[in-house]
Formats: structure tokens, C-alpha cells, sequence
């Protein structure tokens, strides 16, 4: 396969294809003729079908290149602005740990707003994962019901048993991103289920948690609805009651991923301006060293 790719882009004028190499998890690098291209690097990766016989794959070329210098969000991953740079270094993180992640599932956990479900996605697409969220589940076995009108319908004992009915369910699955609902963490059996994979907290600070939520509204949180005072205050208020419950459970997951410590990290000056794909590559930065170190095992 590979000897027959390089065949088919020997007319291919601005390829060097006498310089392709062979990286984990398929990826093949391409350097470019430097003359014409100069400070561009290019990436081709050969996706296969596992149905197909080995000899009849079809061969899905993803070709992306970038410029030096070119570091605005050009790639779109779901509604998440990935930009060129965050895009190859989560590829190329995620290809290394295939086999040391070995199809595990990976639980996000964290407040409501933290993100689970935007870097969910931005990190289920770099692994080729499927993503879910139990959220979503719960709704869809309760006929497309939102959870907002589950705990008003039938209160939020009942939502609770069918968020670790959905737990339980995805805990027999692998390859799976799971954005698991804000108060997953405080049954303790929904632990139980989570330790079939690698659990993940996004630790987001709650004044950040309170802007974006105010941004959007509590109407789909049933948990902040009743303060009074303007939205971000509302939320501000409740979400750090909830926090104060909850720290002690959040601290349960295998890893945690503060928003000040990658802040901190990449010198931004606040938690505000992470993009969902620094995030992404922090946890796989993190999920790594668990691994390595042993963790899991
Ligand atoms: N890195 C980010 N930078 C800026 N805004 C973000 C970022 N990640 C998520 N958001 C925004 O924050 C809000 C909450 O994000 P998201 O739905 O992913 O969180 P969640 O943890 O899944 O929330 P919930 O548990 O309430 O469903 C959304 O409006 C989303 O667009
Ligand atoms: O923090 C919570 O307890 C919740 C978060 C949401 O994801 C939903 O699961 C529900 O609104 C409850």
C-alpha cells in the first residue's frame, strides 16, 4: 500500500516524494519542495476501513499544510476553531498513544460549563473515537425529553438513575469520548462504571464557569435556576455552592486538568482564551504520563 501511494504521487510536482517517512497510527509525513513551498510542511494520513480485507482498503487521503506564521483557527472541529498547529500536534499525540491507550473509553468530568462537551468532541475526533454524552443518553431514552424538563417532570432522583443506567451502559463500550452530565460524580456507583476507562476533570475556575453560562443562559440547568440577581451573579453564586459540594467527588478522577495550570503553562493571562484544542492536547499530555506511570494498572 504504502509503495503503491508513493507510485501515485510521483506526479504530484510539488511532493518530494523521495522524503516520505512512515509515522505511528499510519501517518505518513511529506516533506515539500522547499523551493516553492518554503516553511510549509505537509501531512497525508491513509485511513482504511477494518471491514475491508487488507488488500481491498480503500485509501482516504486527508492532506492539510501549513504555512509558518499561519496560527488562526482555519480548521473546524464540530463548532471548535482548531488551528492548523493545535490540529498536528493532537494528530500526532493521539497516533502515539493508540496502543497505549488500547481502545480505552475516556470519562470527562467537571461542572457544568466546563467544556466536557467542546473538548469531548475536539478530542474524540484526534483519537477517532466515538463521542457521547449521557446527558443526550438520558434524554433520548426518555422519548427526546430535555433534562430540564426531566427534573421538573419527575425530579432529580429519577434523572440520576437513568444518568448511571447510561453510565452502566457505556461502561461495556470502548473507543468512546464520554462528556458525562456535572453532577455524575456524586454517586459514587457511577465511579464504579467510570473505572472502566481513564476519567478526566476539567477543573475550570467558577468565575469562568459563570461567564460562559451567563453568556448562554440557565434555561437547559435546572440546577441554577431560583437565585435572584443579574445572570452572572445567579450563577456565580450557585455554581460555587455546587463546586463546594462536589470539589471532594470532582478530585475522584484519574486526572486533572486545570485551566490555570495550562493558562500558566502557554503564559495567557486568563482561563478565558484556552482554546478547546490546547485543552484537548493538555489531556492527552496527561493521559499519557498516567499511563506510563503506571496508572490503571
Ligand atoms: N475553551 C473554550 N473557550 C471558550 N468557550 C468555551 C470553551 N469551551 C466551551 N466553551 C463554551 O462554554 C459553554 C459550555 O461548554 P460545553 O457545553 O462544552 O460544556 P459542558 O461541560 O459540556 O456543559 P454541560 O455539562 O452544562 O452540558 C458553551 O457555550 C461553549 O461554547
Ligand atoms: O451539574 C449537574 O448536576 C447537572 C449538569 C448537567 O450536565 C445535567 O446533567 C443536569 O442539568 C445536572
Amino acid at each position: 500500500m504504502e509503495a503503491q501511494f508513493r507510485q501515485s504521487i510521483q506526479q504530484c510536482k510539488w511532493v518530494d516524494t523521495g522524503n516520505i517517512s512512515r509515522k505511528p497510527g499510519g501517518l505518513l509525513q511529506v516533506s515539500q519542495r522547499t523551493k516553492e513551498f518554503s516553511g510549509s510542511r505537509m501531512f497525508m494520513t491513509i485511513q482504511s476501513s477494518r471491514r475491508i480485507p487488507a488488500h481491498h482498503k480503500p485509501c482516504l487521503l486527508k492532506v492539510s499544510s501549513s504555512l509558518k506564521n499561519t496560527s488562526g483557527p482555519v480548521l473546524k472541529s464540530g463548532n471548535s476553531p482548531v488551528s492548523l498547529d493545535e490540529s498536528l500536534v493532537l494528530k500526532n499525540k493521539s497516533a502515539r498513544m493508540e496502543q497505549l491507550l488500547n481502545a480505552r473509553c475516556i470519562y470527562i468530568v467537571g461542572m457544568m460549563g466546563s467544556g466536557k462537551t467542546t473538548v469531548g468532541r475536539v478530542l474524540s475526533e484526534a483519537l477517532r473515537y466515538s463521542f457521547s454524552d449521557s446527558d443526550l443518553l438520558v434524554e433520548e431514552t426518555m422519548g427526546g425529553m430535555s433534562v430540564a424538563e426531566i427534573f421538573k417532570q419527575y425530579g432529580e432522583g429519577f434523572f440520576r438513575d437513568k444518568e448511571t443506567e447510561a453510565l452502566k451502559g457505556l461502561s461495556m463500550m470502548n473507543r468512546l469520548v464520554v462528556s458525562t452530565g456535572g453532577g455524575a460524580v456524586i454517586r459514587p456507583i457511577n465511579w464504579k462504571h467510570m473505572r472502566s476507562g481513564i476519567s478526566v476533570w476539567l477543573d475550570v475556575p467558577v468565575e469562568c464557569l459563570a461567564r460562559r453560562i451567563s453568556a448562554v443562559g440557565t434555561g437547559s440547568r435546572p440546577l441554577l435556576h431560583g437565585e435572584s440577581g443579574d445572570a452572572y451573579s445567579k450563577a456565580l453564586t450557585r455554581l460555587s455552592t455546587l463546586l463546594e459540594e462536589r470539589g471532594e467527588s470532582y478530585s475522584n478522577a484519574d486526572i486533572r486538568v486545570s485551566f490555570e495550570h495550562i493558562a500558566s503553562k502557554l503564559k495567557h493571562v486568563d482561563v478565558d482564551n484556552l482554546s478547546p484544542a490546547a485543552i484537548a492536547i493538555e489531556v492527552l499530555e496527561q493521559i499519557e504520563s498516567f499511563l506510563k506511570n503506571g496508572g490503571l494498572a
